[in-house]
C-alpha cells in the first residue's frame, strides 16, 4: 500500500486488480460465491488504508477480473496464447504463485497466462507486484508481443517475511501476520510471540516492517528504553535501527512495544471506519464464519474416502512375510504406487497380476514389515474366501469410485487415523444379495455402472 500511495502521489494512474477468477484458478482458493463481497470488502480496506496515508484517490480504480476476463476476444486470447505456450513454461512461470500438487490442474497451466492478457486488457503501461511474480513477468515479457502487443514495464516489491519462525505470512497460519482489521489487543499478543531474537537480523519479520512501512510512513522510529539501558532514542532512518539492533543496543522487548505502538496508530483509523454499520455487514458477508466446515469435516460419510480403480501391474511376494503381497498399482498418478495386502495364501497371486480393482487411496500411509503401503486393496473377505471388488468392466486406472447418494462431497486428503473415519464407515459395507458392493445400501460405483463381487453375498468389505 505504501508503495501504491507513492504511485498515486506522483500522479501516476493505477489501477487495483481484483483478480476473482485468478483467485479460483488457484486451486480454488476462494469460493466463487464469496468472491464478490471479498472484492467489495477489499476495496473498501484499500480506500481507508490509502486515505489514511493521506494521498489523493481520484486516479485510482477498481476492477475486477471477470468484469472483462469472459468476454469474447479476451476468450479468444487465451486460446491462442495456449496454442504457443508449453506446458513446461506455463508450469515454470506460475511456480512460485500457483499451489503445485503433483498432478498440477490445468486451471493452474492457464494462470499465467491470464495474467500476461491483463496488461492488455487493463491497458496499462506498467504491472506491480511482490518479487514472487517473476517468473510470470518475464512470461508476459515474452508472449504478449507473440499475440501482437505490446511488452509491459514491470515492478516489484520485496516479500516482507511473516512473524513466525516459518518465514512466510500464510493465510491459514493468523499469528504469520497481521490483518488490517485486527484489534490493539490482537496486535499487541502477536508481536509479542512474533520471532524476533536478540541481535539477529535474518528472517525478522518486525524489522522487514519497520523497514517497508514504519520508516517509509512516519520517516522516523522512536524507541523507548529504561536510564540503564540508554534512555529512549529516535531513530530517523531504517539502517541506524538495523545497525543498533544488532549491536543489542535495542532489545527485542523494546522493538516490538515500539512496533506495537506505531502500528496500532496506523490501523487506529482503519478500524474507525470499519465501524460503520454497513461495513460491518460486508465484513460479515464477506468472512462468514466457518462453524459449519467443521461439522461437515465431522460427519461420517463415505464421500470422505478417497476410492479409486487401479490397475495392479507387479505382484510379488513380501521379501520377510509370508502372509503379504506386494504389489505395484497405477492409480491414473504420474507415479505408480505400492500396495501391500495381506492376501498371500488367500488368493491367487497369478490372479492379481494385470487386475482392475478398487482402492482406497486416502489411508495414512503404513509401513508393513518394511514396506510402505500407499494404498489399500478393497476385498470381501469371509472366514473362508476372499475377493478383490470388481470395477465395472472398462474402467480406466484413476477413476473415481463412490457410493450412490454421496456423488457430491470430497474426500479427504488424508484421513486422520485419530478420528477413526475409516473404522467407523466400514461396519457398514457389504456386498448385497445381487452381489454388488454397497455402504448402507448405497450402491458402490463408478461412471460405467456398479462395482461387485464375484460370489461372495453379504460378505463383509475391508
Ligand atoms: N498473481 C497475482 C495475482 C494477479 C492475477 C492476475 C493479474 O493480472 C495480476 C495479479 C498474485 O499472486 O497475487
Amino acid at each position: 500500500m505504501t508503495k501504491i500511495a507513492d504511485f498515486l502521489k506522483a500522479g501516476c494512474k493505477v489501477t487495483i486488480l481484483f483478480a476473482d477468477l485468478h483467485a479460483y484458478l488457484d486451486n480454488m482458493k476462494a469460493p466463487w460465491e464469496l468472491l464478490e463481497k471479498r472484492a467489495q470488502y477489499y476495496q473498501k480496506v484499500i480506500q481507508s488504508m490509502l486515505r489514511t496515508l493521506g494521498v489523493p484517490l481520484d486516479k485510482l480504480k477498481f476492477v475486477k477480473g471477470t468484469d472483462y476476463q469472459l468476454s469474447r476476444e479476451y476468450t479468444l486470447d487465451v486460446y491462442k496464447l495456449s496454442s504457443l505456450v508449453t506446458e513446461h513454461d506455463a508450469r515454470k512461470a506460475g511456480a512460485e504463485v500457483v499451489k503445485q500438487a503433483s498432478t498440477s490442474l490445468l486451471s493452474g497451466l492457464l494462470y499465467p497466462g491470464l495474467q500476461a492478457l491483463d496488461e492488455e486488457y487493463l491497458d496499462v503501461d506498467a504491472q506491480f507486484g511482490g518479487v514472487d511474480q517473476r517468473k510470470i513477468f518475464v512470461y508476459a515479457e515474452k508472449y504478449l508481443p507473440m499475440l501482437g502487443y505490446k511488452k509491459r514495464i514491470h515492478l516489484m516489491n520485496p516479500m516482507v517475511p511473516g512473524l513466525t519462525e516459518a518465514g512466510k505470512m500464510s493465510a491459514s497460519d493468523e499469528d504469520s501476520k497481521i490483518d488490517i482489521l485486527d484489534s490493539p489487543e490482537s496486535v499487541k499478543r502477536k508481536l509479542k510471540k512474533a520471532f524476533c531474537e536478540p541481535g539477529n537480523i535474518e528472517r525478522n519479520g518486525i524489522l522487514s516492517f519497520c523497514k517497508y512501512v514504519l520508516f517509509p510512513v512516519n520517516n522516523e522510529l522512536g524507541i523507548e528504553r529504561k536510564e540503564e539501558y540508554g534512555g529512549n532514542v529516535t531513530f530517523k532512518n531504517y539502517d541506524d535501527l538495523e545497525k543498533a539492533f544488532e549491536k543489542q543496543d535495542v532489545h527485542p522487548g523494546d522493538l516490538k512495544l515500539s512496533v506495537q505502538k506505531a502500528l496500532n496508530k496506523l490501523l487506529e483509523p482503519i478500524r474507525k471506519d470499519f465501524e460503520k454499520p454497513e461495513l460491518k455487514t460486508l465484513i460479515a458477508q464477506a468472512y462468514p464464519p466457518p462453524p459449519k466446515k467443521g461439522a461437515a469435516l465431522e460427519e461420517i460419510v463415505p464421500s470422505r474416502l478417497d476410492l479409486r480403480v487401479g490397475k495392479i501391474i507387479s505382484v510379488e511376494k513380501h521379501p520377510d512375510a509370508d502372509s503379504l503381497f506386494v504389489e505395484t498399482v497405477d492409480l491414473g498418478e504420474e507415479e505408480p504406487r505400492t500396495v501391500v495386502s495381506g492376501l498371500a495364501g488367500l488368493y491367487p497371486m497369478e490372479k492379481l497380476l494385470d487386475r482392475v480393482a478398487v482402492f482406497m487411496c486416502n489411508l495414512k500411509p503404513v509401513k508393513m514389515r518394511g514396506v510402505m503401503s500407499l494404498a489399500m486393496l478393497m476385498c470381501a473377505s469371509t472366514p473362508e474366501a476372499v475377493e478383490p471388488l470388481e470395477p465395472p468392466s472398462g474402467s480406466c486406472p484413476g477413476e473415481r469410485v463412490y457410493f450412490e447418494g454421496h456423488e457430491e462431497g470430497q474426500p479427504d486428503e488424508k484421513l486422520n487415523p485419530k478420528k477413526k473415519i475409516w473404522e467407523k464407515l466400514q461396519p457398514d459395507l457389504f456386498v448385497s444379495n445381487s452381489l454388488v458392493a454397497q455402504w448402507q445400501e448405497c450402491n458402490m460405483m463408478t461412471k460405467l455402472g456398479n462395482v461387485t463381487c464375484p460370489t461372495l453375498k453379504k460378505a463383509p468389505i475391508k
